[in-house]
């Protein structure tokens, strides 16, 4: 018999994730049948997507959802021999039994650690250069406002603006996060807990902002609608500081401003451009061989910590992509 072990929704989470809410179960796994392997995770990530998407689809004794990296520790498919690497949607568990339909194209990683394939390689890669390029469409002078900009996303999107040779303002929750970023070739950075946004816009972007790529949603967000110049785009991206709100923003609806301005807003979920990663892949590997994009991870170490890395992103614990190792 295999012990796996798994975190499992105790109580569908309310307002910010309490200890109570999820569990850390053990369960004994059965014997491989034709096709099927044992896969043993090696690196998870926690996004803060899993927060909405259990509030709206999970229910109490679902797993957890997520992807991982893990190694085929035991097989009975001739095409995953042990010691294989497969990306899967295995959700927060250690251990796995799983047929090749589970298992998700890996990307060229060349020497990357496998960790990337979560990150800079992965998902939050992805979101970065297409939720940016494709709806912000950048052109080179323009003016780039990021917010969550020492995040996952965030820190890729600053620096992709940048390629593209644009001024980028960026906004992080302290002063080593800012410190960070500003070393990344951001031109102006600020702690938004340490400022007015509208004051630091003014002062950063008197004329206006061309782009805005949002990972935050709330006040902040109206705060830079506010300094938007005609015509500008603004990619919705992420509503951080909503998902855990007890007390949901309640703002007049901006219409009118976005009619005047004949501004673009528009959200996107990343999947929809899942037949075009290996493209966005294959940039970004480019970029960062040539010293154009630099990444951080933040890495957790120990499956039984998972629920304190989640819990992190909504404190700002990480810089760069949270990940946990195994
Ligand atoms: N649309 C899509 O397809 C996708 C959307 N996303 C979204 O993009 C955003 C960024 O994701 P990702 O880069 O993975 O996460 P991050 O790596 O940016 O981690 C979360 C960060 O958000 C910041 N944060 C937390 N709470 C708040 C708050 N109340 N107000 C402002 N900032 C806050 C913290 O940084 P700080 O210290 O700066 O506060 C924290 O470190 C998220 O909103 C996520 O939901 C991500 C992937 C795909
Ligand atoms: C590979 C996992 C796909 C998850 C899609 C994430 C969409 C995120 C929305 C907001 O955070």
């Amino acid at each position: 018999m295999v012990i796996a072990k798994s975190w499992k929704i105790a109580k569908l989470f309310d307002g910010v994730p309490k200890d109570e809410d999820l569990q850390l179960v053990e369960e004994d796994l059965p014997g491989l049948k034709d096709g099927e392997m044992l896969i043993e995770a090696v690196y998870l990530t926690v996004d803060p997507y899993m927060r909405v998407m259990l509030e709206t689809n999970g229910k109490v004794g679902d797993t957890m959802m997520g992807e991982q990296i893990s190694k085929v520790i035991d097989s009975k498919n001739k095409d995953y021999p042990v010691g294989t690497i497969v990306r899967t949607h295995s959700g927060w568990r250690n251990r796995t039994i799983v047929t090749s339909e589970a298992c998700r194209r890996m990307p060229e990683l060349g020497d990357l650690s496998l960790s990337t394939a979560l990150g800079v390689m992965g998902m939050p890669g992805m979101t970065a250069f297409f939720g940016f390029l494709e709806i912000c469409k950048p052109k080179e002078g323009e003016v780039v406002v990021v917010s969550g900009a020492a995040g996952a996303v965030g820190s890729l999107v600053g620096q992709i603006a940048k390629i593209k040779g644009c001024k980028v303002i960026g906004f992080a929750g302290d002063e080593e996060k800012c410190k960070w970023i500003k070393g990344l070739g951001f031109d102006c950075v600020y702690n938004y807990k340490k400022v007015t946004i509208n004051d630091a816009l003014k002062e950063a972007a008197p004329d206006g902002v061309d782009c805005y790529f949002d990972n935050v949603g709330g006040e902040f967000t109206l705060s830079v609608l506010q300094n938007m110049k005609t015509f500008g785009r603004m990619s919705i991206c992420g509503q951080i500081s909503q998902y855990n709100a007890t007390d949901k923003l309640k703002a007049e609806l901006p219409f009118p401003m976005i009619l005047f301005k004949q501004l673009l807003v528009q959200g996107f979920i990343v999947m929809r451009w899942y037949n075009r990663w290996a493209e966005g892949e294959k940039q970004m590997s480019e970029w960062i061989r040539e010293g154009k994009i630099t990444y951080k991870e933040t890495v957790t170490e120990g499956f039984e910590n998972m629920y304190t890395a989640f819990r992190g992103l909504f404190k700002g614990s990480n810089t760069g992509k949270a990940i946990v190792k195994c």
